[in-house]
């Protein structure tokens, strides 16, 4: 049986003061049944770190670097966002392979990077909506599957994965149970070739997931949980999609 988990992704939102709100709601609203993290702007990394000692919530980026050290201006490593704490990084979002031309190879690279350093990475996969009105979906996930795959080898096992289609991320468009079970299922097939720890891995999925619509989708059978953006700002939103996850 897999553990549900729940993750905020608050994207390039907030301030010291908004978090702070938000965090507190989350902990008055807490405990949940299921794992629960947020996965924050930099800058805000180690403050939600400070308001979370003591409790359920883990805590993790956006995004690393796929670069151990150096002079790489702007990026992240993994190494930093370890010494900071961080559980979990959100890799391959597809708003960064769309808009910092993230190549496969590259979601991958920083995948690698951040287990090197005992972080979780969430690995995002998804197709656009013209990849699926051409039937393409089951290829593009499984393309951008098999570069980590094919990247971590033995450690593939140590990722969370995420479906996020990406027609249907903050669009309010959200897949049918049945749409995302029958990729998340294609998934799980594809990681059960890889590794024997297939059936223990979380598979994630994200895209307009709310209050109304979550219960749904994580009862499917391999639906292990949730990727989310926009209702991950709201305390009451978040710990209710929590909540469902229970
Ligand atoms: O990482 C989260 C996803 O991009 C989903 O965002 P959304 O819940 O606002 O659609």
């Amino acid at each position: 049986m897999r553990k549900k988990l729940v993750v905020g992704n608050w994207k390039m939102h907030g301030s010291r003061a908004s978090n702070a709100l938000l965090l507190s709601g989350l902990k008055e609203a807490g405990p949940w049944t299921a794992d629960v993290a947020v996965c924050v702007p930099f800058p805000y990394i180690t403050e939600t770190a400070l308001a979370l000692t003591g409790t359920q919530i883990a805590y993790g980026s956006q995004d690393c670097s796929a670069h151990e050290q150096g002079a790489y201006t702007g990026e992240v490593s993994s190494a930093m966002l370890a010494d900071v704490g961080c559980r979990y990084a959100i890799v391959g979002h597809s708003e960064r392979r769309a808009y910092h031309q993230e190549s496969d190879q590259l979601v991958a690279d920083k995948a690698k990077a951040a287990l090197a350093h005992g972080i979780t990475p969430i690995v995002c996969v998804g197709e656009t909506l013209a990849e699926r009105e051409a039937g393409q979906t089951e290829h593009v996930v499984k393309r951008q599957l098999a570069a980590v795959i094919h990247t971590l080898t033995h450690c593939i096992g140590e990722i969370v994965l995420a479906y996020e289609p990406v027609w249907a991320i903050g669009t309010g468009l959200t897949a049918t149970p049945e749409q995302a079970q029958a990729v998340h299922a294609v998934l799980r097939q594809q990681l059960r070739a890889a590794t024997q720890k297939a059936d223990a891995m979380r598979i994630l999925y994200g895209g307009s997931v709310k209050a109304d619509n979550a219960a749904q989708l994580f009862a499917q059978a391999d639906i292990d949980g949730g990727l989310i953006g926009g209702a991950a700002l709201k305390a009451a939103d978040f710990s209710a999609i929590c909540r469902a996850a229970g």
